[in-house]
Formats: C-alpha cells, sequence, structure tokens
C-alpha cells in the first residue's frame, strides 16, 4: 500500500496506466492500494466489474470523494441511494425523455450550436477552450431556456471553479481550490434561487428544464428547491467534462485519419442537402447519423474519456474470495476493456467502422457510459449535443493544427495549453 498518507498516489498519477497494469501483473485483477488519500481495492475484472455496478443493493454505493459530495449538494444523485436515488434518477429520466430531446432540447441545441460556431473562418481557435464552454453553455441553454442568456456571463467562471473545487483535496482553508469551489457553489445557488422566484413571480410557463421541474402540480416528480437546485448542478456538472473532452477529442481524431472525416462529411452534406439552411437538426437527422454514432463511440473508446467509476462498501463484504473492509473504496478501472484484442480488433486503431454492427454497443463489458442501476441517464442527449456540434463544425470547415500542443491521457484527458487549430471555411 505505499507510503504512509501518500500511498501509492504518486506512483499512479507518474506512470498511469502503466501503473495499473504492473499491479495486475503482480497481484492479479483484484488489489488494494492506497491512491488519492484512501485505502482503495482497485478492480481490473470486467466480471466483477460488472457485478459490483449492478449490486449497489448488496452495499456497494458510490464512493465519491467528500469534495465532490459537498460541492455538489447532499442531493446530488451521487450522494443518495435507495428510494432516494431511484426518485431522483427518476426526475432527471423524465427532463431528458425522448419526447423531451425530440420537442424542447433539440431544437435549443441546435439553435445554440448554430450561434456557438459561428465566426470561426480565418481564426485560430482553442478548440479544448471552445467545447467547455460549449458544454456548460448549450446545457444552460437547455436548463433555463431564453433566461439562460441573462446569467450566462455570471454563471461560467463561477460553474469553472466549482468544477475544480469538486477534483481538490476537502481543506478549507482561504486560497484552496476547495473553498472557492464552495464558494462558487452558493453563488451559484443564489443564481439559481433569483431565477426560481423571477418565475414564480411571473407566472409565465417555461418549456425548459427548469420549466418541467418547477411544474409540481404536472410532474410526477415533486421536488424542493433545494432539490432542484442540486439536480441542476448535478445535470450541468455530469455533461460537462464528458461531453467537452468528447468532442474535442473527436475533432482531434478526425483531423488525423482523413478517410474518417471524408466518410462524417458526407453523411452530414447529405443531410444538409434534404434542407433549407435555415432548417433545424431534427430527431430524423440525428437517427439518420449512424456514422457519427459511430464516430462518438470509436471516440470514446480510445481516448477513454472515462477511467472508471468509484464505489464504496458499506459493510464488510467478500469479493471473488477477498473480504473488504466496510467503508473502502473502489475504483472500479474499466479502462483497460476498452484495448481488449477480443472485442476489438486491432484495438490501438481509430476505426468507427467497428460500431457500424449495432451488436457492439450492446456488449457486456461497455461501460463507456457505466452500467447498472446508475448507467449515464445523459447517453442519448450528450450523443445528441455531441453530434450536432459536429454536424455544424464538419460542414462549415476544415481545419489543421498549429502543432505543438501537449495532450495528456491520463489520469484525466486534457490539453494543458490548449489545442489549437486554425479554422477556414469548406
Ligand atoms: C459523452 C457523454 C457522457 C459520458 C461518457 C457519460 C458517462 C457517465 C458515466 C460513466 C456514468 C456512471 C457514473 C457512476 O456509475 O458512478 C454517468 C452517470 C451519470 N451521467 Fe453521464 N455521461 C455523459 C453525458 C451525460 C450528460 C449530457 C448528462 C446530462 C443529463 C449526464 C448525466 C449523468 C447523471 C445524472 C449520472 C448519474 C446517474 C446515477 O447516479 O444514477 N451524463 N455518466
Amino acid at each position: 500500500m505505499g507510503w504512509p498518507v501518500f500511498g501509492e498516489t504518486t506512483e499512479f498519477l507518474k506512470q498511469g496506466p502503466n501503473f495499473m497494469k504492473n499491479q495486475r501483473a503482480r497481484y492479479g485483477s483484484l488489489f488494494k492500494s492506497h491512491i488519492l488519500g484512501c485505502p482503495t481495492i482497485v478492480s481490473m475484472d470486467p466480471e466483477l466489474n460488472r457485478y459490483i455496478l449492478m449490486n449497489e443493493a448488496k452495499g456497494l454505493v458510490p464512493g465519491y470523494p467528500q469534495s465532490m459530495l459537498d460541492i455538489l449538494g447532499k442531493c446530488n444523485i451521487a450522494a443518495v441511494h435507495g428510494s432516494t436515488h431511484k426518485y431522483m434518477r427518476g426526475a432527471v429520466l423524465g427532463l431528458i425523455s425522448p419526447s423531451m430531446i425530440r420537442e424542447h432540447l433539440l431544437p435549443k441545441i441546435d439553435q445554440f450550436m448554430r450561434t456557438h460556431l459561428s465566426n470561426w473562418d480565418n481564426k485560430i481557435i482553442d478548440i479544448q477552450h471552445k467545447t467547455k464552454e460549449m458544454a456548460l453553455l448549450s446545457s444552460l441553454k437547455q436548463i433555463a431556456g431564453s433566461d439562460s442568456s441573462s446569467i450566462n456571463q455570471a454563471f461560467m467562471p463561477e460553474f469553472f471553479k466549482l468544477v475544480l473545487g469538486t477534483l481538490s483535496l476537502p481543506i478549507d482553508l482561504p486560497g484552496t481550490n476547495y473553498r472557492r469551489g464552495f464558494q462558487a457553489r452558493k453563488n451559484i445557488v443564489t443564481l439559481l434561487r433569483q431565477l426560481i422566484e423571477e418565475r414564480r413571480l411571473s407566472k409565465e410557463s417555461h418549456k425548459d428544464m427548469l420549466g418541467c421541474l418547477m411544474k409540481s402540480e404536472e410532474n410526477r416528480y415533486k421536488l424542493t428547491d433545494e432539490e432542484i437546485i442540486d439536480q441542476i448542478i448535478t445535470i450541468l456538472y455530469s455533461g460537462y467534462e464528458t461531453v467537452s473532452t468528447t468532442s474535442m477529442m473527436a475533432v482531434k481524431y478526425l483531423h488525423d485519419h482523413p478517410a474518417v472525416l471524408q466518410e462524417l462529411r458526407n453523411e452530414h452534406l447529405a443531410i444538409r442537402e434534404r434542407k433549407k439552411p435555415e432548417d433545424p437538426i431534427d430527431l430524423n437527422d440525428l437517427k439518420s447519423m449512424r456514422f457519427t454514432r459511430a464516430v462518438i463511440f470509436e471516440t470514446s473508446r480510445l481516448a477513454t474519456i472515462v477511467n472508471g467509476v468509484l464505489r464504496k462498501t458499506t459493510e464488510e463484504m467478500e469479493l471473488n474470495g477477498f473480504v473488504i473492509p466496510k467503508g473502502w473504496r473502489i475504483y472500479v478501472y474499466t479502462r483497460e476493456i476498452n484495448y481488449d484484442p477480443y472485442l476489438y480488433s486491432d484495438p490501438l486503431s481509430f476505426n468507427p467502422w467497428r460500431w457500424m454492427d449495432k451488436s457492439l454497443e450492446s456488449q457486456n463489458y461497455l461501460f463507456i457510459f457505466g452500467g447498472g442501476t446508475r448507467q449515464c441517464p445523459g447517453k442519448e442527449l450528450g450523443i445528441a449535443e455531441i453530434s450536432t456540434f459536429l454536424h455544424y463544425f464538419v460542414t462549415r470547415y476544415r481545419w489543421e493544427e498549429v502543432g505543438g500542443d501537449n495532450l495528456m491521457k491520463f489520469p484525466r484527458v486534457e490539453a494543458p495549453n490548449g489545442l489549437h487549430i486554425r479554422v477556414s471555411s469548406y
């Protein structure tokens, strides 16, 4: 378990996936370590990972760091279990149902992407920054409709501080990311409370996520204002880094694979040909984007946007013949399965065509969107956002990398100094 306090955190962060592979070679697919401040069981066994994700009721609940739970709020979905989780999840699913996507969310996403992707011609763009802004502002528009434009500017810097805070050590001292993140949460809560109060006074009805959450007489899920606010923060947070990083990495892979870009562009030009320039992307268009969906799955797999998920034990239990003490964290590490040659031939190559066989999406060991009782409810919404972004990006522009930007793959996929591209119109 390494050194006191630090355990094996340094090795884990420095060697990344190789640390995990070496430990597995020495100790097997289930081993203990001490990383990121906690005694942790790492599970790299696909069967066991599935079992853990399916068996929350047996005492395998989310095990996210305290800083994250403090800042996302006590009603956020990762902080609640059992029947409360079911209720909160039901409320989220109601907001992003297929009919909500078709009637209210997709039109907002389309409108947002058209504007967000305008005027990039002849510019050098940091695509990491642009996709982060996009993920946050597109969600805000879905949440608060036209009201989002009046809160965007105040919201954005606070949200970025909140995200940093959730990934920090929970040290409540002036100047720490944790303290700043916590303060940012308070400011965000104030902004959202104001919006809720203004809407109550105006009595106007709104066809956006907040409008749905506030319509308590029509909505089967009745939430308090505090719960509504935590749900909104959860939705913003869960879709933020996942959608933005997948979009950025899709741009990267498309740049490096011209044949894939060509096929993707053909798909989108064919859609555009059927429509007038001002016609928005609708659900039928989205359904016809089969290759785009394949590009998104292949990007998530090859870049491994999500390395795994965290659980903890609520009681002492036996897993694969080992006794795991109560309260230990379990890192359900799913990265390796993305490169399994039995599932993906030539696993290190970027080959979206492999996903054109739909059965690959339903295989048992696909954990890109998690699994079991907490499988991502925002999967189709996230795919809709990334697809609409790619639609306007590849039909409007061509691009080349400025070059020299460093891309980190672990512990998170990010470009520490941005990913700069030179854009010109197509
Ligand atoms: C490419 C995009 C996305 C990826 C790769 C992704 C991935 C994931 C993963 C792996 C989990 C499981 C976490 C766990 O088991 O602890 C999850 C859960 C979740 N995701 Fe997503 N996600 C994406 C987009 C979104 C979007 C757009 C939303 C917005 C509604 C969203 C909302 C959620 C929520 C609320 C949960 C928690 C579910 C629960 O605990 O029951 N996700 N996501």
